[in-house]
């Protein structure tokens, strides 16, 4: 499988940022995911993970180091990213079908494809089971609807790279786990390299096929961690004795390097 080549999917090398010519927030890190990959992050507040995706969404003027997918610089031909930032990005004058729409201007853009974008808005808002929510404007929406939309958004794009923010972190638990295998089912069927950026061990362990623990002011490959719960089914996965094990070993790793 082409994901066995060690420059295919997306690369970060010695990827270090510094805001204002500050400190070091992140890094200097190394980290490859493969195409096609997902993979969860954890690591504790101000540990340098939201300032990680916004490097790999293009979000920053500067940083150190490269970023490469599939051997290519993102700099030279820029892969096709779907952020969900942490505030979603949702832009509150338009309805939740206008968002879409204005995203999917830039990427499918032209009159004759007008038919094309509405059927993949359709498409994704009822992957994500907000169909009937449309027509409303993000404010009108509780959180999790917006935050629902704003995956919707990211998955219209049919993105390259899906680099997710904490997309789930303010629902309560039980919508939390139905968002979780909503998304799983909806990666499944396209097999985006994704990075899902979490503060919850547990959601780490439910999504990711390989789980980055990040650690605090460390250089170098942040600790990756093989997570043999991914294979097993989802309805399955929270009571199955692999998901414990796998918990407390994160938690361990995590109380070890930090
Ligand atoms: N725009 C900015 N200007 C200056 N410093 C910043 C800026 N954004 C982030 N930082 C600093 O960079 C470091 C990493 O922040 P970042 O938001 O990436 O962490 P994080 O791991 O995502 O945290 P959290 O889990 O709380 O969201 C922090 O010390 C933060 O104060």
């Amino acid at each position: 499988m082409s994901s066995s080549r060690t420059e295919d999917g997306l690369r970060l090398t010695g990827l270090t940022v510094r805001y204002h010519d500050g400190p070091a927030a992140l890094g200097p890190v190394d980290l490859r995911i493969p195409e096609h990959g997902l993979y969860t992050l954890v690591g504790p507040s101000g540990c340098g993970k939201t300032t990680l995706l916004r490097a790999v969404a293009g979000l920053l003027p500067r940083y150190e180091g490269e970023i490469t997918y599939n051997g290519q610089r993102a700099a030279g031909r820029e892969p096709l990213i779907g952020l969900v930032p942490q505030n979603y990005g949702l832009l509150p004058w338009k309805t939740v079908a206008a968002n879409l729409r204005a995203a999917l201007a830039v990427t499918l853009p032209g009159r004759s494809r007008k038919q094309e974008r509405e059927e993949r808005i359709a498409r994704e808002l009822q992957a994500m089971g907000i169909a009937e929510l449309s027509g409303r404007y993000p404010l009108s929406l509780s959180g999790g609807q917006q935050q629902r939309a704003a995956v919707a958004r990211a998955f219209a794009l049919q993105p390259e790279i899906m680099l997710l923010d904490e997309p789930f972190s303010a629902l309560d638990a039980m919508t939390r786990e139905a968002l979780q295998r909503v998304f799983l089912e909806n990666w499944r069927t396209r097999r985006i390299t994704a990075l899902f950026v979490t503060h919850d061990v547990e959601e780490a362990v439910l999504l990711g096929q390989k789980i980055v623990v990040m650690i605090p002011g460390a250089s170098g490959e942040p600790e990756i961690v093989d997570n043999p719960v991914f294979m097993l089914k989802d309805e399955d996965k929270r009571d199955s004795e692999a998901f414990f094990e796998q918990t407390r070993y994160i938690r361990k790793v995590m109380r070890t390097k930090w």
